[in-house]
């Protein structure tokens, strides 16, 4: 594709003026809204009001004149439309990893006389670590991890839970939801969800799926900011036996009466534990709204159209230096980035994000790139392939400052 076909493409967008609800640093091609979504400009002038008026001048009162104590259930209502569900079933709170142990106990509560939690050994390592230090704690059940062609073996009459990532974060393969939920339940198993690089980045159907538990992010395609809060799903046909095992005072029937017994919420609240983060609550709530006219199905179709571009563009250069593309091209199984492995995955991405492209690299050798349709250009696709291909040119991988490790990679 010439340069001037990808300008008619952005020229065309459905989309493109979306761009313009974001703050982007000029110059700046970012690729790296799968980790870290982009700030909305409403958050800014939204936090701004939240800090000075509402936590300055009203002080306490806010809890009810600003909403603060409903904003868990509308934050989550306003998700619950992105995923395929129903307001009431989702709820915003803690983090991805919290949600993940209160959900996976609950669904374990509802199987007891089963024994075993299927997942993907490549799942998120927090995935894996929840659920490891819940078979500790529960005593009598076990952690089955398996490839991702063995799930559908692994899954028998001793499966209590099948939980899985719906987009793997290192390769962006995508699972087929409805088909593996459906053989879970021929099997008597509960399914848990993590949407963390699903939810905005296209349209999910937990429902029509009959999903029975999911978790996610609030940082990445919702563009919530830095450990914005996360959001639980619970099927409305399982919340009222969906035991609460953190048992906090927020999750209460009633929690200002006060009383020494607890007694859960009836509806999706049991799931939430204690005091909101009100200032990270009101940041994703704003930047939520930038989805309110937003039809997801257009997203995906640019999603689609973003990374066949990135990987036609890279086809050359991965010929030449050895980039090995681990994302599916086979559309229903990809995500919404696109990753490749290299030996010098590190340096390289740390050069290139040195020259204006921000990707992100995850051991041991691959180099990732996310792609947000609502504040991406097809002209940035572009511009990243000519800077990757300086990289690679110049060699400019090879300066030592780019072999140093970071904290946070
Ligand atoms: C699949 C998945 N689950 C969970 C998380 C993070 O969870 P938490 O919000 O607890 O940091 C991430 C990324 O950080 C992720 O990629
Ligand atoms: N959650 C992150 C963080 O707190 C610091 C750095 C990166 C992250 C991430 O989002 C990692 C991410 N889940 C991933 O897909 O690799």
């Amino acid at each position: 594709m010439t340069q001037a076909e990808i300008e008619a493409l952005d020229l065309s967008d459905p989309l493109a003026a979306k761009r313009e609800a974001f703050a982007i640093p000029e110059g700046l091609v970012y690729l790296d809204g799968n980790s870290l979504g982009v700030l909305p400009k409403a958050v800014q002038q939204h936090l701004e009001h939240v800090v000075t008026e509402q936590w300055g001048r009203d002080l306490i009162r806010s809890w009810n004149t600003h909403g603060w104590v409903d904003l868990p259930l509308k934050v989550g209502g306003k998700i619950a439309r992105l995923i395929g569900a129903e307001e009431g079933e989702v709820v915003a709170a803690d983090s991805t990893s919290v949600n993940l142990f209160k959900v996976l106990l609950a669904a374990l509560k509802l199987r007891p006389e089963r024994k075993v939690i299927v997942s993907d050994i490549d799942n998120f390592p927090t995935d894996l670590y929840i659920a490891q230090g819940v078979v500790q704690l529960l005593g009598t059940f076990e952690l089955r991890l398996v490839k991702k062609n063995e799930i559908e073996a692994a899954l028998d009459h001793q499966t209590a839970v099948l939980m899985l990532t719906e987009v793997d974060y290192r390769t962006g393969y995508r699972y087929d939801m409805a088909g593996l939920t459906r053989l879970a339940h021929d099997k008597g198993a509960l399914v848990i969800w993590d949407l963390a690089h699903s939810a905005g980045a296209f349209p999910v159907h937990l429902n029509r799926h009959g999903v029975d538990f999911a978790v996610g992010c609030g940082y990445k395609y919702l563009n919530g900011g830095p450990g914005a809060p996360a959001f639980l799903f619970v099927a409305r046909r399982h919340q009222p036996h969906a035991f609460p095992f953190l048992s906090g005072w927020m999750g209460h029937q009633a929690p200002f009466t006060f009383v020494p017994e607890y007694v859960a919420a009836e509806d999706i609240r049991r799931l939430t534990v204690g005091t909101p983060a009100v200032l990270s609550m009101s940041a994703l709530d704003a930047a939520l709204e930038v989805f309110a006219d937003v039809d997801l199905e257009v997203v995906r179709e640019k999603s689609l159209k973003l990374t066949d571009l990135f990987i036609d563009l890279m086809a050359p250069l991965a010929a030449r230096y050895g980039f090995e593309l681990v994302t599916p091209r086979e559309h229903v199984r990809r995500g919404s980035q696109v990753s490749y492995r290299h030996p010098e995955g590190y340096a390289i991405m740390q050069a290139l994000i040195s020259q204006g492209v921000i990707g992100d690299f995850r051991a041991p050798d691959i180099v990732r790139f996310g792609f947000t349709p609502l504040y991406l250009r097809f002209a940035d696709v572009w511009e990243a392939v000519q800077r990757l291909d300086r990289v690679m040119r110049q060699a400019l991988w090879k300066d030592p400052r780019f072999h140093q490790r970071a904290k946070v990679t």
